[in-house]
């Protein structure tokens, strides 16, 4: 994501009077489950999983704990050096065109062990929905994502600029997730899901030494559409602050032959479900407004309004 490389922040104090500067923050309330009580298939665990996979499609997953230090090192290392890379000239940046570095993007110790460590926690929840759901084992989720596999998996570290008046489409427009599971790390506030609970925007507060972790399409689907993918946006980070929002994401997502059947009963393997929707993701507004594949609602973006997010 670019910066604009010049011009003034509108909603600064002085051109805003009738603002108060109080961002309007309406906090979600999600389970909180550890990793290391879901290894040892604790009871109250699973159920909790169980609820917050099934009505919300979100959920905190606690990293805390010896075997998990080295992945929360790793990800804040993995933050670092994007950020290094984000503040590059954008001339030189544009040697890293992801278009064209394709297939090799995953290379250095730092970033492949990261995305195992992070795959084999995403198994290892995948694991605990197959038991809570009571999913005959060959049929099991993570039968689906199978190590050795190709899958269209991916990490990222995705860069958020602060709000600016030229950019207003900036953030990350409503959606729900392609893949099957996706584990988030940052420590800023930005992320809103569109809470089951209350039918309303809400922001999720980052929690140090936790993943946040949510169902996507493909599991939703895997799974007979008895797991939620919840709708969540990103609105930018707010007036009054100096710096943009870093996020570290890890999308599990299904081998690339994985076949399951969407909410009008139509047939997809894996990997046309993700270009498929990859596709919309890229396409002018207009075309998205048309289309239900990125909320599951025909006609709703979701969009954010900078309104929305200050008190009135
Ligand atoms: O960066 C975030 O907070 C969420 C990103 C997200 O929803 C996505 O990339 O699918
Ligand atoms: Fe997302």
């Amino acid at each position: 994501m670019q910066m604009p490389l010049s011009g003034g922040h509108k909603f600064g104090v002085a051109s805003s009077p009738i603002r108060s500067r109080a961002p309007n923050l309406v906090m979600a309330e999600l389970e909180t489950i550890s990793l290391s009580q879901l290894l040892e298939v604790d009871p109250q665990a699973m159920k909790e999983l169980e609820d917050a996979a099934t009505l919300q499609g979100f959920f905190y997953l606690d990293l805390r704990g010896s075997e998990t230090s080295r992945t929360l090192r790793d990800v804040d290392e993995c933050v670092e050096t994007a950020g290094e890379f984000y503040a590059m000239p954008f001339e030189e940046k544009l040697g890293y065109d992801i278009d064209k570095l394709g297939m090799h993007k995953l290379n250095g110790s730092l970033l492949e062990r990261l995305m195992n460590d992070l795959h084999a926690i995403g198994i290892s929840v995948l694991r605990a929905l197959s038991l809570v759901l009571r999913i005959p084992v060959e049929r099991s989720l993570e039968m689906s994502h199978r190590h050795h596999c190709s899958s269209t998996s991916a990490l990222g570290v995705l860069k958020y600029p602060r709000l600016w008046a030229e950019s207003p489409q900036l953030g990350h427009g409503a959606h729900t997730d392609v893949g099957s599971l996706t584990l988030l790390f940052c420590s800023e506030p930005g992320l809103q899901i569109l809470d089951p609970k209350t039918d309303q925007w809400a922001y999720i507060r980052p929690k140090d030494g936790h993943a946040i972790v949510n169902v996507g399409d493909s599991l939703r689907f895997l799974s007979d559409h008895r797991l939620r993918s919840c709708l969540h946006r990103v609105v930018p980070p707010v007036e009054g602050k100096i710096t943009d929002r870093l996020s570290c994401a890890c999308f599990l997502r299904p081998e690339l032959d994985a076949v399951f059947m969407d909410d009008t009963g139509k047939s997809w393997k894996s990997v046309d479900w993700h270009d498929g929707k990859y596709k919309m993701f890229r396409a002018p507004t207009e075309k998205q407004q048309q289309d239900s594949v990125l909320t599951g609602k025909a006609g709703f973006l979701g969009s954010w309004c900078p309104d929305s997010i200050w008190s009135a």
